[in-house]
């Protein structure tokens, strides 16, 4: 129990089911649902009067979500109930479980993806338990402000903020660049005015790692840090702070409500900034319902089906731009730009930061490619 209270006391405001370190425990609060109802799930040291004490004082235990998942429904009925295509595939705790759709081939890249990396989570985190990863990123560089660097940059040059990404491979394209250098792309990318820089650090995918992002963050680049990630789990935004990222991207299709929510607490504790990424209309109110929402990425490409269409950021802020402007989110539009043109078509949607990886990572030099992407240089 030591380390879960004292997890809980480290960061109060954030504790809940998914910052149970044991690998036999929830990891998140869809799926925590065994925690509260009798411990029957749960083989983690603990008092369970400790932990409920803790739960009984937060308000999100409270809510619609959490009762519904204690009606006893599994994390997929609770995402499909979302719209959320994406199946978790919770590896059986009881011979109940797993049958089914759980037990299904992946029917998307995406799915592939997410099932993939809730083995690799779990080993981690055998590895390098919650408690030491928050310890980690008590002692990683100060978190740097993402939100800020793109407000400067888009005011300074009257054109979207540039958050310029650095990714070797992905799925759809394969191997975007063979000479790659995480830390020489992204010193060209700030020296051209990039405002930000996102890292990619799947590795099975993408063939990227959180080393990368680690060793940018120690190379002098002063550019705010993304961390590209597929987040399933709380402790991968403990790590990716530990590694020195100050942002986070959690996406929508993947992440049902209530996680998002309770990440999005983690994220504020931990001073970092979360990007929320949609690609639908469901997807983005779904997130217009959240509090403390303050950047919202619009993909162009489907995650499932990896069809571009530069003009999904248009339609969606035609019909949900007024909110968006009266809540003061920032909207970054992402994916598949490659020209001036494809660059103010979407500031003409409404959006004031760019997401761009494929048109400057395969360029031959990438810092110079980013005033080919804008048609003028940027100032720094
Ligand atoms: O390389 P592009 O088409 O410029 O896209 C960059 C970025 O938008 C894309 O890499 C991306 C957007 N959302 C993601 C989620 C996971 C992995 C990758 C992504």
């Amino acid at each position: 129990m030591e380390s879960l209270l004292a997890a809980a006391h480290l960061h109060p405001a954030t504790f809940s089911p998914a910052s149970l370190s044991s690998s036999s425990c929830s990891r998140s609060p869809s799926v925590a649902r065994g925690v509260r109802s009798g411990g029957r799930t749960v083989r983690c040291a603990y008092t369970k009067d400790a932990i409920l004490y803790a739960l009984e004082h937060d308000a999100m235990f409270n809510s619609d979500e959490v009762i519904q998942w204690e009606s006893g429904k599994t994390i997929n009925t609770i995402a499909a109930a979302q719209g959320i295509s994406i199946r978790r595939r919770c590896r059986p705790r009881y011979p109940s479980e797993g049958s089914g759709d759980d037990k299904a081939v992946p029917r998307d890249i995406l799915e592939q993806i997410i099932w993939d990396k809730e083995v690799e989570v779990s080993q981690r985190k055998a590895k390098k338990p919650l408690r030491s990863v928050m310890e980690s990123s008590e002692h990683a560089p100060p978190v740097r402000d993402f939100m800020g660097a793109l407000t400067a940059a888009y005011n300074r040059n009257g054109v979207p903020a540039l958050i310029a990404e650095i990714k070797k491979a992905s799925p759809s394209r394969g191997v975007l660049r063979e000479n790659f250098n995480p830390v020489e792309i992204a010193q060209a990318y700030e020296e051209n005015g990039a405002a930000c820089i996102s890292i990619l650090t799947d590795e099975k995918h993408f063939q990227g790692s959180f080393e990368n992002l680690e060793t940018v963050r120690n190379s002098g680049v002063k550019c705010p840090l993304l961390c590209k990630e597929f987040v399933i789990d709380a402790w991968q935004i403990y790590y990716a702070r530990s590694k020195g990222a100050d942002a986070i991207l959690l996406i929508a299709a993947v992440l049902p409500d209530l996680d998002m929510k309770y990440m999005l607490r983690v994220c504020k504790s931990l001073g970092m900034t979360a990007l929320i990424e949609v690609h639908d209309k469901r997807e983005l109110d779904r997130v217009l319902k959240l509090d403390g929402v303050e950047l919202i990425g619009i993909n162009n490409r489907s995650l499932e089906t990896f069809v571009l269409d530069t003009s999904n950021t248009r339609m969606l802020m035609e019909k949900r731009g007024d909110i968006i402007r009266d809540r003061g989110i920032m909207v970054v539009g992402e994916s598949g730009l490659f020209t001036p043109d494809d660059v103010a078509y979407v500031q003409n949607a409404g959006v004031s930061s760019v997401l761009v990886g494929e048109s400057l990572i395969k360029a031959e030099d990438p810092g110079r490619a980013i005033a080919g992407l804008f048609g003028k240089e940027l100032m720094r």
